[in-house]
């Protein structure tokens, strides 16, 4: 024992009636950052101080608590950002909005895959691939179980009218923006606007083209190829975040193939539709509200002219797709 040391303890009497307690570390001085990427383990993140990109890995406190694309996190250690540093997750902020993927053979169980965005935005071109209805409806579900806001973004609309698509989602109150590579994107810069958003459609819809377009910079970002190529993967791709030049963030889903609707009561997804939750309210006890009910209040309230036909029936489609296996 050195002397110092045995100074200190001379000016520190142990106090041994003192009840042991869990030492809780003070992490007031973290760092709070987004999670933009993740691959085997390692989180890329970028710190909302500078927007400066940092590797980390969680820390052991977090136990098996997850850690997804768009959680705002605090971390600790080095972040220097410094090629073959690694800083800590150590905490993580309680989420806003998640949005999760389906279960399927790999994996039996929901996942949540992405955390924090308030923006649906579903990708479908208006040809070559035709465009499917019942996908855009079972993502409109998942959306709104998010608890976030539904965008139809139609792509290749060189290639097709998109007429009949507006029509059938204008008498839901969704938006729908209409896009063509080399055309304009006023519309869709201005929804995506401030705001962070996450991008769904099935392969050869556009998306990338879509995204390069918005994001001048995304083909040099390293992990974006990493995740949109899948190259140098072991295991199934992740989501990721990237930074509009504009405001607002955009977050690319590859490899995800639907959403998990399984967990999904008619009750979260009616509260989307104020007017009809209302309405509902009269119905029978454990009314399904679909066409084939015999006392469902919405048809009451179509017939007394409370409530347009066109968005009963819209609503009614929707609730439809949830029951529906329907894959990317
Ligand atoms: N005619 C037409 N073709 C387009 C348009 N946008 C994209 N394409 C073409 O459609 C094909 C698919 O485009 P991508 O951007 O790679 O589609 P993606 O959705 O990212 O598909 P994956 O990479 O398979 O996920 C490419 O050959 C594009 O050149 C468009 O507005 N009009
Ligand atoms: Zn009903």
């Amino acid at each position: 024992m050195r002397d110092d040391d045995e100074h200190a303890q001379f000016e520190r009497p142990r106090r041994h009636t003192k009840p042991r307690t869990k030492i809780r570390p003070n992490y007031d001085d973290a760092d709070t950052a987004r999670v933009v990427t993740i691959d085997r383990g390692r989180y890329t993140v970028t710190l909302d101080d500078d927007g400066r990109t940092v590797t980390a890995m969680k820390s052991r406190n977090l136990g098996r608590k997850g850690v997804v694309v768009g959680d705002q996190v605090r971390v600790v250690g080095d972040v220097s950002g410094a090629d073959g540093s690694l800083a800590r997750i150590v905490e993580v902020t309680p989420r806003r909005t998640v949005l999760r993927r389906t279960a399927d053979d790999d994996d039996p169980i929901e996942r949540i895959i992405v955390a924090n965005a308030d923006q649906l935005v579903i990708v479908a071109a208006l040809a070559d691939p035709p465009p499917r209805a019942g996908l855009i409806d079972r993502c409109l579900v998942a959306a709104f179980d998010a608890g976030m806001e539904p965008l139809v973004c139609l792509t290749k609309s060189d290639l097709g009218s998109p007429d009949e698509i507006v029509a059938m989602f204008e008498p839901l109150g969704v938006r729908v923006v209409v896009t063509r590579r080399d055309g304009d994107l006023d519309d869709i810069r201005e929804a995506l606007r401030d705001r962070v958003s996450v991008l769904v459609g099935h392969s050869g819809v556009g998306k990338s083209t879509l995204v390069n377009a918005l994001v001048p910079d995304a083909n040099r970002s390293v992990s974006y190829v990493n995740a949109v190529t899948g190259r140098g993967r072991h295991t199934s791709t992740s989501a990721i975040s990237l930074e509009l030049p504009f405001g607002g963030w955009i977050i690319d889903t590859p490899g995800i193939r639907s959403f998990g609707l399984a967990h999904v009561e008619i009750d979260d997804l009616i509260k989307a539709f104020p007017d009809l939750q209302d309405v509902t309210r009269d119905c029978p006890r454990g009314c399904l509200h679909s066409a084939t009910e015999p006392e469902c209040a919405l048809d009451l309230a179509v017939a007394d002219g409370t409530l347009a036909p066109e968005r009963v029936e819209s609503f009614r489609r929707i609730l439809a797709s949830m029951n529906q296996k329907d894959d990317y």
